[in-house]
């Protein structure tokens, strides 16, 4: 069976309830391929904005959560908890958390087992810097980010890995469509000698990094490309277009 192709909208600490509503109005309007599924990741605020607004089968992702079930953690947001407000999918292991926020590996591996214990489904991203990338290092790194999550995790039916390499996220230099299939068939290589033939014929692998209106229809006619995970494109109407890139 084809992998249905899979869109993410990773809004960032971006935008208002006045502009997260338009956003959500917009795609609700627009005209978009049935064949894709499709996840807006706004921030933790407007999550229930989000499910207010945003019509089925368009589909919620929290930008991060919690590895444990409740107490005294200050900021952080539980599996339960999404659960309780419909939130069905969650992004962990976002480069921005990795770097900024230094959250490891173990860490990293850690939540997405408690996400996907709870039911909840995880885009997994996982990627290079560009002093790794000219080190030649971009395959192990990636796959081993991938190892901590194969350490805690034996299940992957709910598990989208993005390939988002560092040096392309939200820098306007994307990938060429080559660079991103080497990467992808990798993790798909991977799946299949560390996890299941079955974990990589039916896992999506999804590209981000400046993924764009323009970019977009090239290289998700690669062979082991399933979809994009969005940034900056996301916020505006070109994020359509992206939906209905393999159109
Ligand atoms: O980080 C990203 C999605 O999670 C990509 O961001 P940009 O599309 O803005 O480069």
């Amino acid at each position: 069976m084809p992998r249905q192709f899979f869109v993410g909208g990773n809004f960032k600490m971006n935008g208002s309830a006045e502009t997260i509503k338009k956003i959500i109005e917009h795609i609700n309007d627009a005209e978009k391929d049935p064949k894709t599924e499709v996840v807006i990741a706004p921030p933790a605020l407007y999550l229930l904005l989000a499910r207010e607004h945003l019509k089925a089968p368009l589909e919620i992702a929290a930008q991060n959560v919690f590895d444990k079930p409740n107490g005294a953690f200050t900021g952080e947001i539980s599996v339960d908890q999404l659960k309780d407000a419909n939130i069905t999918w969650t992004l962990l292991g976002h480069s921005e958390r990795r770097v900024v926020l230094q959250e490891d590996d173990a860490f990293v591996a850690s939540k997405t087992k408690a996400a996907l214990d709870g039911g909840i489904g995880v885009i997994f991203c996982c990627g290079e810097s560009l002093e790794q990338r000219e080190n030649n290092d971009t395959v192990k790194v990636v796959t081993s980010q991938l190892k901590a999550v194969k350490e805690k995790v034996s299940d992957w039916s709910k598990i989208v890995v993005a390939y988002e390499p560092i040096w392309a996220i939200g820098t306007g230099k994307v990938a060429s469509t080559e660079q991103a299939q080497e990467v992808h068939k990798a993790i798909r290589e991977w799946l299949k000698n560390e996890v299941s033939e079955k974990a990589a014929e039916e896992t999506r692998i999804i590209y981000g990094g400046s993924v764009s209106e323009k970019n977009c229809k090239d290289l998700c006619k690669q062979p082991d490309i399933d979809g994009f995970l969005v940034g900056g494109a996301s916020l505006k109407p070109a994020f359509v277009d992206i939906i209905n890139s393999h159109l």
